[in-house]
Order: C-alpha cells, then sequence, then structure tokens
C-alpha cells in the first residue's frame, strides 16, 4: 500500500482522497482569528468523513498533520467514546462589550465562557469591559491571549481582568508562560506552546502551565492527541481548530474519548459559522453531543464550494501534505 503503515491505519493513495474531496467556503457571523469566512476541504473515506483544513497561511510541515488528523478519522474513524456528552465553553471573539449579550444568546446553557483578549489594535480596557460583560451573564471565565502580551502586559492585565478560570497562552514562549504563571495567581494555559511546539512536553518540564489546551487537527488526530494528553499529565481541555462540523465531530469523539474530562472543551465555534457543510455541533444545557459523519452521512459540501480560483490550491497543498506524509 501507498505509505505503508502508519499505526493503525495505511496512508490512502492521495488520488482516492482527491477523488472525494471538495474545497469549501464557510461564512462566519463574527470576525475570528482576523476571518470573515473559514476555507477548508472535506473528503470521505471507509469510515466516514474527514477534514483538511489548516490555515492558509500555514507551511506544509505543519500543514500536514492536519493531513493525518483527516485521513484518521474517514479511514479509521473515533476512539471508543467513555461519556456521551462534552462540556463547553461558549467563545467570545474579541467584539465590543455591549455585543456580548447578544452573542452569548447562541450558547444556551454554557458555565464557562472563553474570551478573547490582546486583540491587535485594542486596548486593556476593551478587555476589562469585555470580560466584565460576560461575567455579568457567565459564572466562569477564561481569557486567550494568543500569545498577545510581554510578560510585564501579562501581569498588569491579569491583575486588572481579576478573578479568571485560567489565561491561555498570554505569551509567546514557554519560558514567558513559566515567568507569568510564577507572577500570579491565575493559572495558565498552554496552547499555542503545545499545537506549535516541536516538543509540547516542554510546557511540562518548564513548569509553563496547569492546563493544556489541545487540538485535534494540528496534533495529527484523534488518538495522538489522547496519547499527548496522557503525557502531559495536565488538565486538558480540547479545542476546535474553527473547523466544519466535519473537524469538529473529531474533536468531540476526542473529548468523549478522554478517561478524564474536568474543564469545559473549547468546541462551541460552530456557531460562529452561518452555514456548515452537516449539522453544525451547537450547544445545549451547556453541552454538546458526539455524533460520527460515516460514509452514507447527510454531508453536503458541494453546497458551500469554494470559488473556482482557490480549488487548485488547496488540491496541489494537500498532495504535498500527502508526500510529506509518505516521506515520514
Ligand atoms: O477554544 C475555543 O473556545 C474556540 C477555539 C479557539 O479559540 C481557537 C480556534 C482556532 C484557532 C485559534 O486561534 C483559537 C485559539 O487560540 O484557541
Ligand atoms: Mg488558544
Amino acid at each position: 500500500m501507498p505509505g505503508g503503515m502508519r499505526g493503525e491505519w495505511e496512508l490512502p493513495d492521495v488520488e482516492d482522497l482527491l477523488a472525494t474531496a471538495v474545497v469549501v467556503r464557510l461564512p462566519m457571523r463574527t470576525r475570528f482569528r482576523g476571518l470573515t469566512f473559514r476555507e477548508t476541504m472535506v473528503f470521505a473515506g471507509p469510515a466516514g468523513w474527514g477534514e483538511f483544513g489548516p490555515f492558509v497561511e500555514y507551511e506544509d510541515a505543519e500543514a500536514s498533520a492536519w493531513l493525518r488528523a483527516g485521513i484518521e478519522a474517514a479511514y479509521l474513524g473515533p476512539p471508543p467514546a467513555v461519556r456521551d456528552t462534552v462540556p463547553v465553553n461558549a467563545t467570545v471573539p474579541a467584539i465590543p462589550a455591549d455585543e456580548v449579550p447578544d452573542l452569548l444568546k447562541r450558547y444556551p446553557g454554557a458555565g464557562t465562557a472563553k474570551v478573547k483578549v490582546a486583540e491587535p489594535g485594542q486596548t486593556l480596557d476593551d478587555d476589562v469591559a469585555r470580560v466584565a460583560a460576560t461575567r455579568e451573564l457567565i459564572g466562569r471565565v477564561r481569557v486567550d491571549a494568543n500569545g498577545g502580551w510581554s510578560v510585564d502586559e501579562a501581569i498588569t492585565a491579569l491583575r486588572a481582568i481579576g478573578d479568571v478560570e485560567y489565561a491561555e497562552q498570554p505569551c509567546r514562549t514557554v519560558e514567558e508562560l513559566a515567568q507569568v504563571r510564577r507572577a500570579v495567581e491565575v493559572p495558565i494555559a498552554a496552547d499555542e506552546s503545545i499545537r506549535k511546539a516541536d516538543d509540547p512536553l516542554r510546557v511540562v518540564a518548564a513548569d509553563a502551565a496547569d492546563v493544556a489546551v489541545v487540538k485535534v487537527a494540528p496534533l495529527g488526530g484523534m488518538r495522538a492527541t489522547l496519547e499527548l494528553a496522557d503525557t502531559l499529565g495536565l488538565d486538558v481541555v480540547v479545542s476546535s481548530a474553527l473547523d466544519s462540523a466535519v473537524g469538529m465531530a473529531a474533536g468531540v469523539a476526542a473529548a468523549a474519548a478522554l478517561p478524564r474530562l474536568d474543564l469545559a472543551c473549547g468546541l462551541g465555534t460552530g456557531s460562529l459559522f452561518t452555514a456548515d457543510v452537516a449539522p453544525s455541533f451547537l450547544m445545549r444545557d451547556g453541552v454538546v453531543e458526539p455524533r460520527w459523519f460515516g460514509p452514507d452521512a447527510d454531508v453536503d459540501a458541494v453546497a458551500h464550494a469554494a470559488p473556482e480560483g482557490r480549488r487548485q490550491w488547496w488540491r496541489d497543498r494537500l498532495r504535498r501534505c500527502h508526500r510529506l506524509l509518505v516521506e515520514e
């Protein structure tokens, strides 16, 4: 077989992947991560649907892990679940504070909200106001700075923002996370320091985090995510990569398979889209339920096909990433 054995599954031929692959463009309700639409690719295999959606600026070396995750989904399917609901946080993008109540209506029953902070072009006052507006409606608030603060800025900002469940990736590097963690009471979560790191275990060695945010696509799949969670030994939050419903199914499946899950997961981003390739995972009573899009599932990718000019770019990218997996 092309590519040979890869753990429990064999790498399929790239032509098999491309035969069913559709490049989609999903419109977003709220600007998030600087995006107003999300381009991604979905394809079908014997176990169901898989997604390949690395953000467009990612290089192939990083993007190839996302392909591995999509192939695992389509060719092997989900690991066995140990729970039938997954608690999820509301995700509050870097919007003005007065828009927070409307946004939170899309997260019925949420007990936890994650608020984006340190957005380029905004001020600490904007963050404090957005967090306060969220706190009025939701009991537990965590913040995510996406590495946007220096150590001093993080310490100042976290003192101003006050009590939060944790601060996700306050600064860029592992060393900076460790410094902030020593200086403040607030627990620290590592996201980019895990999913973009050559060695995700450095956060543990450096005592840099209390919580690990893990994402199935960048970490190369559901099983790889479960293995890493086990090795890290930290409290874990499974979060989305702004996936379509297809990729989200893999995130929810990984969260449902974790032996221990004490924190709400970041798997509520389906409600940031106004259209999806299949019914989105929308929060009800603060949770989402695992669902799998099997080979016969009602996935309508073609209705959301990306403009012609973008399709070849994605197909070429998939080919290059597949080549990297073959060579691994
Ligand atoms: O964790 C959540 O509530 C939603 C997911 C989320 O915040 C993210 C998804 C995709 C890309 C990231 O920039 C972002 C994150 O930093 O966690
Ligand atoms: Mg994050």
